[in-house]
C-alpha cells in the first residue's frame, strides 16, 4: 500500500563534493521527519576514524571497501524509509550503481566548478581536494562521474542559486509525481 506521504521509498542524494547532499538531506529530513543517514558518517563510524585518516592511514581503497560495506548494509530487506546522502564517488564501482538503483528514488545533485569550489574551500576533510589544483580535480571528477550519476539518477538537479529548501521542496515534488506513475 501506498504511505500517505506519497514516498512509498528512500529517497537517494548523489553527486560530487559540496552539490549539497548533506545539507539537502538533513532538510528533507526535517520536512518528512525520518531519519537522514550519510554513507560517509556510516563509514566513519565502522571505521571509528575519520574520513581524511581513513585516506591517510589505510589508502582510497581500503575507503571503497568500506563505502561498499555500509552500502550493502543500508540495502539489507526490511529497512525502514530513511534519505540516504551518499559519498562523492560512492558510483565508482558498478556493483554499488545497482544497489543505490534498488535503494530509492535516486536525485544527482550538480553544481558548476565555481561553486563546487567555494562551498568546499572552508574545510579540509575532503582528501581528494588536498591538491594543488582542486579546481582541475573537480573537473576531472566532473567527467569522470557525470556518465556515472547519470546512468542511476530518476531526478537531476542543479543547486547553484537554489534554497536547500526549495531544492528539497522540488525534490519531493517530483518523487511524488514518479511513485504515482509507477
Ligand atoms: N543550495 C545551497 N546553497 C548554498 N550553499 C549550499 C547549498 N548546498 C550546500 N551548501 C553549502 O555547501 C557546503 C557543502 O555542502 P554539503 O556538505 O551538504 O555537500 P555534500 O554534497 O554533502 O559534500 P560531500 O560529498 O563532501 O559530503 C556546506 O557548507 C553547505 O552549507
Ligand atoms: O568524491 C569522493 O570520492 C569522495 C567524497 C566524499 O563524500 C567522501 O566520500 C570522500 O572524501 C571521497
Ligand atoms: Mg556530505
Amino acid at each position: 500500500m501506498q504511505p500517505a506521504d506519497g514516498l512509498p521509498k528512500n529517497i537517494v542524494l548523489v553527486g560530487l563534493m559540496g552539490c549539497g547532499k548533506t545539507t539537502v538531506g538533513r532538510k528533507l529530513q526535517t520536512m518528512l521527519g525520518y531519519p537522514l543517514v550519510d554513507t560517509d558518517h556510516l563509514i566513519e563510524e565502522k571505521a571509528r576514524l575519520t574520513i581524511t585518516d581513513i585516506f591517510a592511514r589505510r589508502g582510497e581503497q581500503a575507503f571503497r571497501e568500506l563505502e561498499s560495506a555500509v552500502l550493502n548494509e543500508l540495502s539489507a530487506p526490511g529497512t525502514p524509509r530513511r534519505i540516504i546522502a551518499t559519498g562523492g564517488g560512492i558510483v565508482g564501482r558498478r556493483a554499488n550503481r545497482r544497489l543505490l538503483s534498488q535503494l530509492g528514488y535516486v536525485v544527482w545533485l550538480q553544481a558548476p566548478v565555481d561553486v563546487i569550489l567555494q562551498r568546499t574551500a572552508r574545510n579540509r576533510d575532503r582528501p581528494l581536494l588536498q591538491t594543488a589544483n582542486p579546481r582541475e580535480r573537480i573537473e576531472k571528477l566532473i567527467i569522470e562521474r557525470s556518465p556515472l550519476y547519470h546512468e542511476i539518477a530518476d531526478l537531476e538537479l542543479e543547486t547553484a542559486g537554489l534554497e536547500t529548501e526549495e531544492i528539497a521542496c522540488g525534490i519531493l515534488e517530483s518523487a511524488r509525481y514518479h511513485f504515482t506513475r509507477s
